[in-house]
């Protein structure tokens, strides 16, 4: 009788079967072979634009990754972008299951961004394309133009007393994103960055976006890991209650001011869900999360966006210059920029397009996914796949555009465009995925733009911004999360003229929204 040495031959029989299994990934499914069991879990790193654009230059413009037992699908050009995105809409427009999101910020009903593709996600995405739609946006324009002359006004105040040195404006732009979404949402703002409603909405996002990046729970990838990972669930189910009681302490603020609010603010947002729920269509818990979302999506990324084309600006006295001559030409030194005067600005419009496409607030769009296996190029694209827009790689190494990383806002003089024609404008002319598309396109598009481009009008107008004393901005590092925040770099704020202050104190535009002092 032969002996036969099972245990080694048993232990190459599992090896093989493993090494077969993990090959599964064919030859049409590219992408880096990464390790058994783990896949390319710990090739991702903190900045997962980084490795995603270096594969893509390697693998092409689309390629899959294995997370664990998951598997990602990254897009990385604007053709792929356009076919995932926008043509083939309805089978890739749901959101991938993440515990985090899925089960304890949206308790699988709640909300809109964690939502799955299907009624309950129309019902939600209702309220924001009708609180946010163009006409709607419209409306709010004195309440845009009153916190961009409120910036200005903080600006040259925090100028005064920091100096050569400069300082950070992160604050100062995260204030006026903070009090566009509250006056729009709940008809009323606050004095300063410093106000105590201020400071903890920004911490309650920041706990948030820790909660939900990817990385915080690693049992979505390592199902073992979920019996040790209970403590995790019960933090975020803390931070969301934080996050519910912020939004109801708002909400019931409004409803005791509903007559006068509504009077002034006709489409606010707490009027809108406030009939919604009178009329049974939402439950209490998703009212307070649909507000709570709305800070979620909106702050973070508009006054990131702000404080990136800050410090590209700073670097750039050549824009400036061109900026400045035509803010010159246009409003003159008599008197203050208003919305009026946006069409008559083409080249800030073009810094506009130029900064969300050089330096978005995420390199990385919002997750997709499918809900049934589907293909893609004839590949297979299994449901659950991630489906993760790499906004990096399309907008560097597979954009159309010369030179495609430098900030050259002369690319757009031809075709300067709103970043609403941008995103919303003919596909295959498209360059810019900074917004997402399709059906699931980011739903703020008409407000981001519209409170961005009366910032950066209002800056440019007031200021020459040049780094703070012995600074070298740093346009290349960034830090980690959901949003990519540059590191804080002290910029100096020196107006342009002495016409600045005094017209900036004498203005007497009124926002609709109430000014509360500090709670
Ligand atoms: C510079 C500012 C902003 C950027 C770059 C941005 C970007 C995005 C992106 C990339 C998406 C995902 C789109 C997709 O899946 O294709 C998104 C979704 C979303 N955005 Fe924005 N956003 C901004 C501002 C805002 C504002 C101001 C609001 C609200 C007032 C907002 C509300 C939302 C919501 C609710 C969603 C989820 C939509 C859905 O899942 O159907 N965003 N945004």
């Amino acid at each position: 009788m032969i002996y036969l040495p099972w245990q080694p031959i048993a232990s190459a029989g599992l090896a093989w079967f493993i090494y077969k299994i993990y090959k599964a990934r064919t030859p049409e499914r590219p992408g880096p072979p990464g390790i058994p069991f783990l896949g390319n879990l710990l090739e991702i790193g903190p900045l997962p634009h980084i490795p995603f654009t270096k594969w893509a230059q390697k693998y092409g413009d689309v390629f899959f990754l294995k997370m664990g037992p998951l598997e990602w699908m990254i897009i990385n050009s604007p053709e792929a972008l356009h076919e995932v995105l926008s043509r083939r809409g309805a089978t890739f427009a749901s959101r991938p299951h993440q515990t985090m999101l899925s089960d304890v910020a949206s308790e699988g009903r709640d909300g809109i961004v964690g939502l799955s593709y299907g009624p309950v996600w129309k019902m939600a995405r209702r309220v924001f394309t009708t609180v946010f739609s163009k006409s709607s946006v419209q409306a709010y324009e004195p309440i845009l133009t009153h916190e961009a002359r409120s910036l200005c006004r903080a600006l040259i105040e925090d100028n005064r007393v920091h100096g050569s040195k400069g300082f950070s404006t992160r604050f100062h732009h995260q204030w006026h994103s903070f009090n566009v979404i509250i006056s729009v949402c709940f008809g009323f703002r606050v004095n300063s960055y410093t106000d105590s409603l201020c400071q903890l909405q920004l911490k309650i996002n920041h706990q948030l976006f820790q909660a939900l990046d990817p990385k915080y729970y690693l049992a979505d990838f390592l199902p073992f890991l979920r019996p040790f990972s209970m403590k995790k669930k019960r933090e975020m189910k803390k931070v969301m209650d934080n996050t519910l009681d912020f939004s109801k302490r708002l909400y019931d603020r409004y409803k005791e001011n509903k007559e006068r609010i509504d009077a002034k603010i006709p489409t606010n947002m707490c009027k809108y869900i406030q009939e919604l729920q009178d009329a049974g269509e939402l439950r209490e818990r998703n009212v307070y999360l649909l507000l709570g979302e709305t800070f979620a999506a909106g702050l973070d990324t508009a006054s990131t966006s702000l404080t990136w084309l800050s410090l590209i600006l700073a670097t750039r006295p050549d824009v400036q210059k061109k900026a400045h001559d035509e803010l010159d030409r246009i409003v003159g030194r008599n008197r203050l920029p208003t919305q009026e005067d946006i069409d008559s600005l083409p080249y800030i419009r073009c810094i506009l397009q130029e900064s969300v496409r050089v330096r978005g607030p995420s390199p990385l769009g919002l997750t997709r996914t499918c809900l049934e296996d589907s293909e893609y190029r004839g590949m297979l694209v299994r449901k659950g796949t991630w489906i993760i827009p790499n906004v990096h790689a399309t907008h560097s190494v597979y954009s159309h555009l010369d030179d495609p990383t430098s900030f050259v806002p002369e690319r757009w003089e031809s075709n300067p465009k709103s970043l609403v024609e941008e995103t919303m404008g003919k596909q295959g002319t498209r360059e810019i995925w900074t917004f997402g598309g399709g059906r699931r396109v980011c739903p703020g598009l008409h407000l981001a733009n519209a409170s961005l481009i009366q910032a950066l009008t209002h800056i440019l107008w007031s200021f020459t911004l040049v780094p703070g004393d012995g600074v070298n901005i740093d346009l290349d590092e960034m830090e980690e999360g959901l949003t990519n925040l540059p590191l804080e770099q002290m910029v100096r704020y020196i107006p342009r003229g002495e016409h600045v202050e005094p017209l900036l104190s004498a203005d007497r535009q009124v926002s609709l929204a109430d000014t509360l002092s500090n709670e």
